[in-house]
């Protein structure tokens, strides 16, 4: 027998929490449903546990740096407060029941297993209190995130790889790490497992680091690891993985190999959309995400959020969509998703943050672009900060309409940086209305004055 429900939202990840906890608290009868921990991947194996690990990175490099500045120092890195802190402070040794309890006191009702959608309106749960079926009235939410992708290279299956869910639980350094994918999560992770004393080898297939973003701000931060005794090998690919002995051992397409006692698989997400089971609502189940309109609406009372929607997979995508999605569901006049001034930061140090379109993408999409790109060292900022100043900003503009469009911000903070560039493209502010602000003596910030000074628009 199904039970009638208002709502059903699969998968309580940021957004899903979000959208079920604003739905139960508006007063509508909500069943969320979970696999694994109410919360999601962000505050158990991602954002949260691993920023935590970037600060202590952090404090280990700023010390390192105090023979520049400022005398002598000799730091000697131990692992077991991250791990301590990562349990105990970040994840609750991985238990959710602060997140159940904060769920439930909206009103919603929280149903563990795995959900499924086996026919229009109705999601069918699989778990340990064994099967169950609900009719959802107003709306079925899906917010499944996303799972790791694991490449088929000859020799990976069985062997015992990390993922960001191992290494965020790590509860010893390994004495060397090889990172498959140069992307934010193998760059957060490698530059934090060098800095407390691994020996760390990044393999990425493309040409450069953190593809997606600007060359500029891959070429800063390529040779900051470098710098700190990071093996990057960029347009490398793997052609086999062999563990024994306790060691991996990759032989990369070049014929060299590489070798290291463990390995973090950082190569991508992905989303089982058949497991989902959308095709009962006639998507494309072999799709790699799910097409949403702007209210999030991705098939006749069925709304999609997350990284299963390919819109950017960071938090504050799942949250920001979460909050359209409710809206919409409860009939309130819904503000339509708007992803121009899309922000993301990878916590490296310097962190890389950028917002909007970089110069390649604002030319693919036929933009009359403008650039300007200023040196941090070369900033009064960046040159007083000295050690640890690597950076740059990075301006892409649309001359006809002289605004900004996207920006790079590569800094100590950067991502705080950001903050002024990301209202500059989200609201469209005319250059010449930001060349006009005074921008305080001497920050970081200051260095967009300088690359707005540079720029031809
Ligand atoms: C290492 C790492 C670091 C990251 N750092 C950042 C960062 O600093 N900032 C940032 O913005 N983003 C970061 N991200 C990305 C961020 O974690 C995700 O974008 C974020 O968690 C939002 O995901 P989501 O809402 O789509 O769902 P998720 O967080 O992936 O949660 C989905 C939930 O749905 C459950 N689920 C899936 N299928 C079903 C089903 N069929 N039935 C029941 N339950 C199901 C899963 O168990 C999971 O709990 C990071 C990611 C990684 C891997
Ligand atoms: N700070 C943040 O906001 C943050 C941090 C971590 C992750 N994330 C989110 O999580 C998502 C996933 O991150 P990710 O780094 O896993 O994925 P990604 O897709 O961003 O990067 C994966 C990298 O692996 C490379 N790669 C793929 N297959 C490979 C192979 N066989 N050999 C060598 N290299 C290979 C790709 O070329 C790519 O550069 C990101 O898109 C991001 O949105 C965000």
């Amino acid at each position: 027998m199904a039970e009638e429900v208002d709502i059903v939202v699969v998968g309580m990840g940021p957004g899903g929490e979000d959208a079920a906890s604003r739905l139960a608290g508006a007063g509508l009868d909500v069943v969320a449903v979970e696999s694994r921990l109410v919360g999601g991947e962000c505050p158990y194996f991602a954002c949260i546990p691993t920023k935590m690990m970037v600060r202590a990175a952090d404090s280990l490099a700023e010390a390192r740096r105090v023979p520049v500045l400022a005398g002598h120092s000799a730091v000697r890195p131990d692992w077991t407060p991250v791990a301590d802190r990562v349990r105990d402070e970040a994840t609750t040794d991985w238990n959710d029941d602060a997140a159940v309890r904060r769920f439930e006191a909206t009103g919603g009702r929280l149903v563990r297993g795995t959900g499924r959608i086996t026919a229009p309106g109705e999601v069918t749960v699989s778990g340990s209190a064994g099967t169950l079926v609900f009719r959802a009235r107003r709306g079925i939410v899906l917010n499944p995130g996303s799972e790791p992708v694991i490449p088929p290279i000859d020799g990976l299956d069985g062997t015992p790889y990390w993922t960001n869910r191992d290494a965020v639980a790590a509860t010893q350094l390994p004495d060397s790490l090889l990172v498959l994918g140069g992307g934010p999560v193998g760059l957060e992770f490698a530059q934090v497992f060098a800095r407390f004393g691994a020996s760390v080898a990044i393999v990425e297939m493309s040409d450069r680091l953190l593809r997606p973003t600007e060359p500029e701000a891959a070429a800063v931060l390529t040779e900051v690891l470098r710098g700190e005794g990071v093996d990057v090998r960029t347009g490398e690919g793997v052609d086999s993985v062999e563990h024994t002995g306790g060691r991996f051992r990759l032989r990369l397409n070049s014929g060299t190999a590489v070798a290291g006692e463990r390995l973090l698989v950082a190569t991508g997400r992905r989303t089982d959309l058949a497991a989902l089971g959308v095709g009962a609502v006639g998507l494309d189940e072999s799709a790699r995400s799910v097409p949403v309109d702007e209210r999030m609406r991705a098939a006749d009372g069925v709304w999609a959020i997350g990284d299963v929607t390919g819109r950017g997979a960071f938090t504050h995508t799942s949250i920001y969509q979460s909050r359209i999605a409710a809206a919409d569901i409860l009939g309130l006049d819904a503000e339509a998703a708007d992803y121009r001034a899309m922000p993301a930061v990878t916590f490296t140090d310097p962190e890389v943050a950028t917002v909007g379109l970089t110069e390649e993408r604002a030319r693919a999409q036929g933009v009359d672009v403008r650039t300007a790109c200023v040196d941090l060292p070369s900033a009064p900022r960046g040159w007083i900060h000295k050690a640890g100043n690597d950076g740059l900003v990075k301006l892409v503009a649309d001359a006809r309409r002289a605004t900004l469009v996207g920006a790079t911000v590569v800094a100590p903070l950067g991502g705080e940086v950001l903050g002024a560039l990301a209202v500059a493209v989200h609201a469209e502010v005319p250059v010449e209305t930001l060349r006009g602000m005074i921008y305080a003596y001497p920050t970081f910030h200051r260095t967009i004055e300088a690359a707005l000074a540079a720029l031809d628009v």
